[in-house]
């Protein structure tokens, strides 16, 4: 069977930048520019709106350049206005080939915004059509406020359609513009009109207002639209446009009677571009590009991963340029940690894989998450408890820091069976804590040895609550050794490295 062709025109660079408190450079519109047509395939770029300042005059004007030499001129738009032909001049000096001219859809919005009728209304725009044509300029129409208009005065829809679809015009665009409709109505409305209009061209604009957007551009491509506008990250006016992303995998998984040029392995690289670019973060839980997406965090989904892949869906995320991970944490299981042992390269027998698993648990039901950049220090931590027997515990400890006075410590701790309590002053809390545990030993007639080093490191590509490690170097009459404490708190990974030194010594 053949498919049909829509057309995808990316609007991120016009209706994405309406988002409140985004504005992009000239060279990041460019640079936007030719990923969207060179690596994501969009059919078309909606880059600006006529008008709107110098800047906006320069960017136009630096992307058509670079269009005109690449052969992408006429993929290249602009939104323009019904103003008698300062719409048109600003586009003919800035090499613009194709205006998106803004229209009005609704009566409601002709009468009360405009205050113009139907007939001085398609007069005003016959003559833009015109002026356009003579400059070399082709038009599209967006039809603003098209839903509330099919919804409240279908009839002023329908003899504006009928004017226009006698004029030389290229594409008809039909916004949602308040994001109010529903699927049915998307289909309902949509079908009608490209019943009504045989062979002409409707492109699809749908808002986010309800969080229908996604699901209104798969009732629009049902309904035989031959376009569709779409926003990276869903970007746009108030709640946004509908998301490349969850569009495309939604037309590619749902719609098999259409096809896209659309790249799905590049759809993650241009939505972080983006991303820096706006400064608008992508929420974690965004569907294809968000962070936490394609993670496993449960142990029984990543052991269901390992059985005939018991919990994938078709949203693969190779699909998208992205991988899956196994979150650690407290509800990971042994397949998470072995998930993400293979991708280290790591493999442990069973005894020290559930050790490590469980102190995983222990380190998420502090701190939530461990990242997998944790997990060799992790390891390297349990293991390395394992190699001495726990003849000296330390089992409680209070540590006092409080401006204006001297650090203090109390400690207990337990050498073979006995306790011992303390407390001290010192230079900082860990100080005190020494110095605490030195009263301890004098008592014990043992001594210490000397901390000649002592360095904190957080495991690579962690975050400020992320676990840090502590290696001390220490010093006896006979050996010099290391010792390492892992915690999320600086001050007991010293004490558990101490911990250690102390079963060594
Ligand atoms: C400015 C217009 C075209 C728009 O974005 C809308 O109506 O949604």
């Amino acid at each position: 069977m053949e498919r049909r062709k829509i057309e995808i025109m990316d609007t991120t660079l016009r209706d994405g930048e309406q988002t409140s408190g985004v504005s992009f450079s000239i060279s990041e519109k460019l640079t936007i520019t030719q990923l969207l047509l060179e690596e994501l395939h969009v059919d078309r770029v909606e880059i600006a709106s006529a008008r709107v300042s110098d800047g906006e005059f320069n960017a136009v004007k630096s992307i058509l350049v670079w269009a005109e030499e690449n052969g992408y001129a006429d993929r290249i738009e602009v939104l323009s206005f019904v103003d008698n032909g300062i719409s048109i001049d600003w586009m003919a000096n800035s090499g613009v080939k194709v205006q998106n001219l803004l229209t009005k859809g609704s009566l409601n919005h002709l009468t009360h915004q405009l205050k113009k009728t139907p007939e001085q209304h398609f007069a005003e725009i016959k003559h833009v059509i015109e002026l356009a044509q003579s400059k070399g300029i082709a038009t599209n129409v967006y039809l603003e406020d098209w839903s509330n208009g099919m919804r409240n005065s279908p009839e002023y829809v329908y003899q504006y359609l009928d004017f226009i679809t006698k004029q030389p015009v290229k594409r008809i665009l039909l916004p949602d513009t308040l994001g109010i409709l529903t699927p049915s109505e998307t289909a309902k409305f949509l079908t009608e009109l490209v019943g009504r209009y045989p062979g002409v061209h409707f492109d699809f604009h749908a808002h986010n207002d309800y969080d229908l957007g996604t699901a209104n551009v798969l009732e629009a491509v049902k309904a035989g639209v031959s376009g569709l506008h779409l926003t990276v990250n869903g970007m746009g006016e108030r709640a946004g446009n509908a998301a490349m992303a969850s569009a495309v995998a939604v037309i590619n998984d749902f719609a098999p009677e259409v096809e896209i040029a659309i790249k799905e392995s590049s759809i993650y690289t241009v939505s972080k571009l983006v991303e820096t670019f706006s400064g608008v973060r992508i929420p974690s839980n965004k569907p294809i590009v968000g962070d936490n997406v394609f993670t496993q965090t449960a142990g029984i989904h990543a052991d269901g991963d390992n059985k005939n892949n018991l919990y994938f869906n078709d949203l693969l995320p190779e699909r998208f340029g992205r991988k899956r991970e196994y979150a650690l944490g407290k509800t990971s299981g042994k397949a998470n940690i072995e998930k993400n042992l293979q991708e280290l390269g790591l493999k442990l027998n069973d005894a020290d894989l559930k050790k490590v698993t469980q102190r995983v648990i222990e380190l998420g039901d502090k701190k939530e998450t461990v990242t997998k950049e944790d997990l060799p220090y992790i390891i390297s931590d349990v293991l390395d408890s394992s190699l001495y027997e726990e003849k000296v515990v330390v089992e409680s400890y209070v540590l006092m820091h409080a401006m204006g006075l001297r650090p203090s410590a109390t400690i207990s701790v337990k050498i073979d069976g006995e306790k011992f309590e303390e407390n001290a002053q010192g230079d900082g809390q860990f100080d005190a804590f020494m110095n605490a545990l030195a009263r301890v030993y004098d008592k014990k007639k043992r001594s210490l040895p000397k901390l000649i080093d002592y360095a904190v490191r957080i495991a690579p590509g962690s975050s400020s609550d992320a676990l840090c490690e502590t290696i001390i170097t220490w010093q006896t009459d006979q050996k010099k050794f290391i010792t390492r404490g892992l915690d999320s708190d600086q001050t007991v990974c010293a004490i558990k490295a101490t911990q250690k030194m102390l079963n060594i010594i």
